[in-house]
């Protein structure tokens, strides 16, 4: 599987259509590769809170009119990062969303994931959005991608669920910050070295609300080598799986089957 992370700056100096744009046109040079990933919130900027609420949109709103055709026009299947998803009617009224696309190389939707885990504690994404609850994977370019988003990356039983789930290639969009990038390296290689799996993790540039942004998407094989990593700037990072190289690795380490469920809990302290 050829797989092409476009590592793009929200930079909120760039009209959010003319961005569209220009990620429309980015993803029409891919032509050749098997799946296309963008990172998190490209649209709006993941810190850029206050223009959450102004520019979420449904699922067909303008950012899938935008991929859709473009992956099309490749011949890809595209992960196409997140965007603020607005879903008017619900037990509790309006929600927002956090949402990926993943759309086959027919323009095809075909799947959504709500990201699961919201950032920001007691503000911010956290407070803004509400939080999916579906473990999601898609069959994609030959392989299952398990999907998850930015500081999902932090929470290490999601991805045990993916696995569980078949999946063998693990998609994280993101907008990480500068000031974790150790971070963002360190748990993109645990999340594939613990799952056994490749990760392709595909983060913002540039800087935007004021927060500078890490780049350095990175794709890890199931063995935790890092097959290749981006810079800071904006960049599309081309890299080459070789997809029978999970199953090897299961095969060869079988750590994966060694897992002990039920274990029972420690009794109360007396
Ligand atoms: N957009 C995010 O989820 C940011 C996550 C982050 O900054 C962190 O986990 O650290």
């Amino acid at each position: 599987m050829r797989a092409s992370l476009i590592q793009i700056a929200a930079d909120q100096d760039e009209p959010v259509d003319s961005r569209r744009a220009r990620v429309a046109s980015l993803v029409r040079e891919q032509r050749g590769a098997d799946l296309v990933v963008l990172p998190e919130l490209w649209p709006t900027g993941a810190f850029a809170y206050e223009s959450f609420a102004d520019e979420a949109e449904p699922v067909d709103g303008p950012t899938l009119a935008a991929l859709a055709p473009a992956a099309r026009d490749a011949g890809v299947f595209l992960h196409g990062g997140s965007f603020v998803e607005r879903v008017p009617e619900g037990p509790e009224g309006e929600a927002l969303y956090n949402t990926s696309l993943v759309i086959s190389p027919e323009g095809r939707l075909v799947r959504t994931y709500r990201k699961i885990h919201r950032f920001g504690f007691d503000k911010g994404e956290a407070t803004l959005m509400a939080a999916g609850s579906e473990i999601t994977t898609v069959a994609a370019a030959g392989a299952v991608l398990g999907l998850a988003t930015c500081y999902d990356l932090r929470f290490p039983e999601l991805f045990r669920g993916l696995v569980d789930a078949g999946a063998d290639v693990l998609v994280v969009p993101a907008g990480w910050p500068e000031r974790r990038r150790a971070h963002w390296t360190l748990l993109a290689r645990a999340r594939a070295v613990e799952n056994q799996s490749y990760v392709l993790a595909c983060g913002t540039a540039g800087a935007h609300a004021g927060v500078p942004q890490a780049g350095h998407s990175i794709a890890v094989d199931p063995w935790g080598e890092v097959l290749a990593e981006a810079g800071a700037d904006e960049e599309v990072l081309t890299v080459d799986l070789d997809l029978t190289e999970v199953a090897r690795t299961r095969e060869r380490f079988p750590a994966l089957k060694d897992r002990r469920l039920g274990l029972r809990p420690p009794d109360p302290p007396a």
